[in-house]
């Protein structure tokens, strides 16, 4: 139970009342927050942050059991019914107001049971309907939606071109306490207990480590990038997954990183210089169809596009993009995620491989978008996710060709990663 007082209860509400304009990212307008009212201390922090993020976890829940949109206040208030099952004695003290008492007693009567399936797995109605489409029942939507409530890990990568996974480990443990423990599925990732500052230690600061979610350095594997390739990282952003791709090529070959946005690929330079890696070439692009991807045509072996996508998958870390998502914006992306994936697959040779990925669970943004490439371009052919996982050691279970992980299932963030190959 969230230990509550009037600092803390006025400070949540403030701060929430901002959060539901969803005009910014939550954790932006929470730093801007703590910020401006330097007066709350450590767990004051702690302890406003948890029910924040508590109340926009369940949010859609809340407000059915309050009968519709509902303020910031309201919201407190069903939180502190349904998720922290509290009776009104226990909100006693100066900092629950008389005023509250009706919707205290309004979500006491309200049995959640009852409730349609998009509220009990508190998804927006529209991503149900998408994940529907996509053939899901209701047992799946509602165990994924119980898997993206829960707490998502910290995972890093070990760079294989500077250290081994055990040196690592005993090195961050030895040096800031830092307990971790291997990847259930990735060869190179350690998953860290509790959240300490991992950028402080050496052995992020001269580049043995970076942070990487599990799924993203499993989709390395699915690359099959390899000494001496040439590959390319089509939707590079801040080279999260460059980097994986450049030391599981040993830095030789070519390694192309391009992106459209100028700030991402700024962001990319410091990364890089701590990989070590000397292969890779990081190039602005205006657009996917731009003329600098022209003359690697027909030549590359491996090319991934890891696409803008609505980041669903990573709802555990952000829960507001829930909220900040809708239809239009996912149709827009969808758009979008076609084009690429249609331009990128122009560079991939003959019998190398294409591999389109997303943060997210939508099918209208995964498997949608590659049947709709695949009956366009007979040339390429679906290869099998778990068969490929499978010879690189990596035993996950999997249903289906693609790569789709889930938090409930291998508690990561929900991934999903088509691999195709042109004949
Ligand atoms: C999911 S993020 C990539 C994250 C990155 N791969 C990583 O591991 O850190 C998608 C990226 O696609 C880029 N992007 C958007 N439109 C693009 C386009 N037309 N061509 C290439 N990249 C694009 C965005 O700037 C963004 O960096």
């Amino acid at each position: 139970m969230i230990a509550l007082n009037n600092t803390r209860y006025h400070a949540a509400i403030s701060v929430l009342s901002e959060m539901l304009v969803f005009a910014a990212p939550s954790d932006a307008t929470m730093s801007r927050f703590f910020r401006s009212n330097p007066n709350l201390g450590g767990q004051d922090r702690h302890m406003i942050a948890e029910c924040v993020y508590g109340i926009l976890r369940n949010k859609i829940r809340l407000e059915w059991v309050l009968g519709g949109p509902a303020n910031a206040r309201s919201l407190l208030t069903a939180y502190l019914v349904v998720v922290e099952r509290r009776n009104l004695r226990e909100c006693g003290g100066d900092w629950f107001p008389d005023t509250e008492k009706d919707n205290f007693a309004l979500c006491k009567s309200k049995k959640l049971a009852e409730a349609p399936v998009y509220v009990r797995a508190d998804l927006p109605e529209w991503v149900v309907n998408d994940l529907i489409a996509g053939g899901m029942n209701d047992a799946d939507i509602l165990a994924l939606g119980a898997g993206l409530q829960g707490a998502a890990a910290l995972d890093l990568r070990v760079n294989s071109l500077k250290a081994k996974r055990e040196q690592v480990a005993a090195e961050l443990l030895d040096v800031g306490g830092v307990e971790t423990t291997p990847t259930p599925y990735s060869p190179w990732g350690l998953r860290v207990t509790g959240k300490p500052a991992i950028n402080k230690y050496r052995a992020f600061t001269e580049g043995r480590v970076e942070v990487q979610d599990e799924g993203s350095q499993l989709l390395g594997l699915l690359t099959g990038a390899k000494r001496g390739q040439m590959v390319v990282d089509f939707c590079a952003g801040a080279g999260g997954k460059t980097l994986l791709l450049g030391a599981m090529m040993h830095s030789s070959g070519r390694l192309y990183a391009f992106d459209v946005s100028e700030k991402r690929l700024n962001n990319f330079k410091p990364r890089l210089a701590r990989s070590g890696l000397s292969n890779v070439s990081a190039q602005l692009i205006s657009s996917e169809n731009d003329q600098k991807i022209k003359r690697l045509v027909g030549k590359i072996d491996s090319v991934l596009v890891d696409a803008p996508c609505s980041g669903m998958g990573t709802v555990r870390r952000n829960p507001d993009l829930k909220f900040r998502q809708n239809p239009a914006s996912v149709l827009e992306l969808n758009a979008m995620q076609t084009s690429i994936l249609a331009s990128a697959s122009r560079l991939v040779k003959s019998a190398g491989r294409l591999v389109y990925a997303t943060c997210s669970f939508l099918p209208s943004e995964n498997e949608a978008i590659v049947e709709a490439f695949l009956a366009a371009n007979p040339d390429f052919k679906l290869l099998d996710a778990p068969e490929l996982l499978k010879a690189e050691q990596v035993e996950i279970a999997l249903t289906g060709p693609y790569f789709k992980l889930s938090p409930h299932l291998h508690q990561a963030d929900a991934f999903f990663a088509a691999v195709m190959q042109r004949d």
